[in-house]
């Protein structure tokens, strides 16, 4: 509830429009049992013809503002529900905007997808019956019960013996159904999380012909689903009839009591009309508001799952939230740099220290799993050292606008990421207004103009997950997009393994000449791919093991010389 009254109270003057649609309908339902009433008594019983013609008409008119109020009526819910849940929904995609790797490791992909869709999808639903019913249902009501205990305060009595029978009853039917929502929920993102994992790794699943297995993994999650939606619907399905069940029989009673009370004289038809009117549209206000009742667990499950994504603090802060405006960087500094992650035990980088210059290129080097990847993604600020600070021109990272900082990062990934729409609407991811000719010369420097201009120039359609390139192409245009960008400092994590030694070569040598004044941070598995580099840093287990030129290192670390050893042959052939 409180999730919602934030949201409605941006649309107060619709909200307005629909207390007043409600009341206005409430009117009009309320009035016409009393006329019918006035009509059967007066009317029917003298014979008044022209009595009922006049309330005939009056009843006319008063069903068309009744249809007018409920059209209005429905309208209001329509929009403040489609709306609020827009809001919520857009919040939601701000909000994981700000996370940290962190937060995305610890709600999941599969899990925030649920809960921008599905969960903000039951939140809407609930919207539409709580406006519909939330003001109507009291309203109605207590006018219903008023009118009835007006008409025959004995019958009354019969309606107020079924009413502990259905509170009861709706109480048991919430407890239950907030349960099996919590479950549904739940099982559907693990439907999620599998179709995901099955869809984007469909050709390894191919490879090793695991079809059978992931049809397995999925019927099961799928049917964890369709157990507990199936028992949440025969919940419903018992419960309906059962309210039915009960209004019919105090319907019943209602006209046996009331036939011996006509043959006695104390109740004339038309009263007994207006009654059961009234009677009717108490019952079927309660009956609305059981809905909203057995609605709201599904939605407040719903709610709390959204409200965790809004109270969800990012590891990673931001110092200002102005500026965004690329900052100039000259230097970087490393000074005695400690990380772990947020749920390992042991420090992935221990005590790691360095600088590197405006113009300079630093590579990093080490076995698979040293920290290398770990080291550079702690620049952007993927995630904040946990000892030790990183300097840009002798400041804290973490005092600078986070995103002046990452404006001013070129970061090249080591899964080349590249999203679906034309090779021109990626290169410009970085730089919206990048011209042709700064799309020509980024993909040039990155020895992807040829390809492009053979599969048929800037505008051709990359699709869904990249498929109609090679995972080289997609590494050279996730290069030339970081160029289009001509930021301060470009980190390259490994982002030359998928390239032949040859591009990768004159990949290179053009990367020197183009960026002459920027700081460049290069972690690569192959030593030609950074012997050129200024410094390079070993890492070994998280910790530096050697720093140095590639001529120095092969005299002074035992691990580099192990490295350039095992290499030595590819690169031979790479050079012939
Ligand atoms: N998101 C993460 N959460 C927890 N541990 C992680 C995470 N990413 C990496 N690690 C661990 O941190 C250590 C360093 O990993 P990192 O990816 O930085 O190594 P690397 O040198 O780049 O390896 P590679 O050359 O294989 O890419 C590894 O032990 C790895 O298991």
């Amino acid at each position: 509830m409180k999730l919602i009254l934030s949201y409605l109270k941006h649309y107060k003057k619709m909200f307005a429009l629909n207390v007043f649609s409600v009341f206005g309908f409430a009117l009009v339902e309320l009035g016409i049992p009393t006329i019918v009433a006035w009509m059967i008594d007066r009317g029917v019983s003298e014979k008044d013809t022209a009595f009922i013609f006049e309330m005939g008409g009056v009843i006319l008119l008063i069903s068309l503002l009744g249809t007018a109020g409920t059209i209005l009526l429905g309208y209001c819910c329509a929009y403040l529900s489609t709306s609020i849940t827009r809001d919520i929904r857009n919040d939601m995609f701000e909000k994981t905007q700000e996370f940290s790797h962190r937060e995305f490791k610890e709600f999941g992909t599969a899990s925030l997808i649920t809960r921008t869709t599905n969960d903000a999808f039951q939140i809407q639903m609930f919207l539409n019956i709580l406006f519909r019913t939330a003001l109507m249902t009291p309203v109605m009501t207590v006018g219903s019960i008023v009118l009835v205990l007006k008409a025959s305060l004995s019958l009354s009595m019969v309606i107020l013996g079924t009413v502990p029978f259905i509170v009861v009853g709706v109480i048991i039917v919430a407890k239950r159904s907030e349960l099996l929502s919590e479950r549904q929920q739940s099982s559907l993102e693990w439907i999620n999380r599998i179709s995901k994992e099955n869809i984007s790794g469909i050709r390894v699943i191919r490879a090793f012909t695991n079809d059978r297995h992931e049809k397995k993994r999925f019927d099961e999650a799928n049917s964890a689903y369709m157990g507990y939606s199936k028992k949440l619907f025969k919940l419903m399905s018992v419960t309906q009839p059962a309210f039915y069940f009960l209004m019919n029989l105090a319907g019943m009673l209602i006209y046996w009591i009331s036939s011996i009370m006509i043959e006695q004289g104390g109740l004339n038809i038309g009263q007994l009309v207006a009654f059961m009117d009234y009677l009717f549209h108490v019952m079927f206000s309660i009956m609305l508001f059981c809905l909203v009742f057995m609605m709201y667990p599904k939605a407040a499950v719903s709610a709390r799952r959204i409200t965790k994504i809004f109270d969800a603090v990012p590891a990673v802060e931001n110092a200002s939230g102005e500026g965004g405006s690329p900052i100039r960087i000259d230097e970087i500094t490393f000074d005695h740099v400690t990380f772990a992650y947020p749920d390992g035990e042991e420090a992935v980088l221990t005590d790691v220290s360095f600088t590197v210059k405006k113009g300079e290129t630093i590579a990093f080097i080490g076995s698979t799993g040293s920290g290398k990847s770990t080291l550079i993604n702690l620049v952007p600020r993927a995630y904040d050292v946990s000892g030790g600070r990183i300097l840009v021109n002798g400041k804290d990272i973490r005092e600078i606008d986070l995103k002046s900082l990452r404006n001013s990062i070129g970061f090249i990934p080591q899964k080349a990421m590249l999203f679906s729409g034309s090779i021109a609407d990626n290169l410009k991811f970085g730089k919206e207004d990048a011209s042709l000719k700064e799309m020509e010369e980024a993909a040039k420097t990155a020895q992807a103009y040829d390809f492009i201009m053979e599969k048929g120039g800037f505008d051709v359609q990359i699709t869904e997950n990249a498929t109609n390139v090679s995972g080289g192409q997609r590494q050279r245009l996730s290069i030339a997009r970081a160029l289009v960008r001509k930021p301060e400092v470009y980190i390259f994590d490994d982002s030359f393994s998928a390239l032949d030694f040859k591009t990768d070569a004159k990949l290179r040598k053009e990367l020197k000449k183009v960026l002459k004044d920027a700081v460049m941070m290069v972690v690569a598995q192959r030593i030609t791919s950074i012997m050129d580099a200024d410094k390079i840093m070993v890492l070994n287990e998280g910790r530096v093991v050697g720093a140095g030129t590639h001529k120095e290192l092969l005299e002074s670390c035992r691990i580099y010389q192990e490295i350039a050893a095992s290499q030595l042959d590819k690169e031979e052939l790479a050079h012939d």
